[in-house]
């Protein structure tokens, strides 16, 4: 593997508060299907950004557009002042890398394997260096796997770092792919439905990974239907639906905007915050109804000198 872990083809870190993502007017068509109409978005460095909307709103298709896998029919994006070039593998190597819905691992191969092949984009050393293997070889070759480690460790995967990547189960996978994501040094990091198939322990874990790659410097926009977790985590969100964006705020601004409501009406929001605690009252009201109906026997055992298991 032709590797090199030395920061210095690392995009530098943005300033505080620099818009680091800025897309105007992108516009995705296929065919007669419009999936995206002229969205504007920014993300500022330190910002955790939100991208939610009902099933087919174009959220994924808005990402590939960003990223190089489609070339909006018209708009154009920039990170950090600069127009993307038109190829994912640009794209990373400007600064922005992502996760993708559907997990995208090599299987086969460990995982800290596949760690090292995020850092593709951050080597010096090329093929004849590979074949000759020569000192510079060896000693990049370490650097990078110290730093795929570091990043395994990061995530919480230390100890697995010999293990095949399939073996692995769902959970970790996805924190996989965001190592291998982070192993390309990004300023800019796109999750597209982090915690899809997560229980709610994983998708904790989750949010306090997110926030500690924000700590890192990394500007973070996440799609998600999750919306306890998108509450919890962004900072701003913007709401797509069919395709365009209907309205962007802090939570509280989107939650209460009944647009937004209306337009996930026959959708209702997957873990909506409320919906714990109304389960919670429920279980309470259903316990005290169980206990009020166990209050005879209580009495008769009571009566008959045992003691209820309390
Ligand atoms: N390559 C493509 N060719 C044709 N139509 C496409 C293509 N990709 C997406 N679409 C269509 O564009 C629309 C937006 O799809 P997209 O996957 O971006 O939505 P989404 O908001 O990410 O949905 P979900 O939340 O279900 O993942 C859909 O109608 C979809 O069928």
């Amino acid at each position: 593997m032709t590797t090199d872990t030395t920061t210095q083809s690392t995009a530098p870190a943005a300033a505080p508060g620099e818009t680091v993502l800025d897309a105007r007017g992108v516009t995705m068509r296929f065919g007669g299907l419009t999936a995206v109409r002229n969205v504007d978005l920014h993300v500022n460095s330190g910002e955790i950004v939100g991208l939610i909307g009902p099933n087919g709103a174009g959220k994924t298709t808005f990402f590939n557009c960003l990223t190089g896998l489609y070339i909006p029919t018209e708009g154009e994006v920039r990170y950090k002042g600069q127009v993307l070039p038109p190829k994912s593998f640009k794209v990373t190597a400007a600064g922005i890398a992502r996760t993708f819905q559907n997990i995208r691992l090599f299987a086969n191969m460990t995982v800290l394997e596949n760690v090292l092949v995020g850092r593709h984009t951050r080597t010096k050393e090329g093929l004849w260096s590979a074949l000759l293997r020569g000192p510079g070889f060896h000693k990049a070759e370490a650097a990078s796997r110290a730093r795929a480690q570091e990043l395994l460790e990061f995530v919480g995967l230390a100890d697995k770092a010999e293990h095949l990547a399939r073996n692995l189960p769902y959970g970790e996978q996805r924190k996989l792919e965001i190592a291998r994501a982070l192993a390309s040094e990004p300023g800019l990091l796109l999750l597209d439905e982090p915690t899809a198939g997560m229980n709610p322990q994983e998708t904790r874990a989750t949010e306090e990974l997110v926030f500690a790659i924000r700590d890192q410097g990394i500007a973070v926009l996440v799609i998600e239907h999750d919306m306890r977790f998108i509450f919890n985590l962004c900072d701003r969100v913007a709401v797509l639906v069919q395709g365009e964006k209907l309205v962007e705020g802090d939570s509280a601004t989107v939650q209460g905007d009944e647009r937004v409501v209306a337009a996930y009406l026959g959708e209702p929001f997957e873990n909506a915050p409320g919906d714990e605690e109304a389960a919670e009252v429920e279980a309470a009201e259903t316990h005290a109804g169980s206990t009020a109906d166990a209050a005879p026997r209580e009495a008769t055992d009571t009566a008959t000198g045992k003691e209820n298991d309390r």
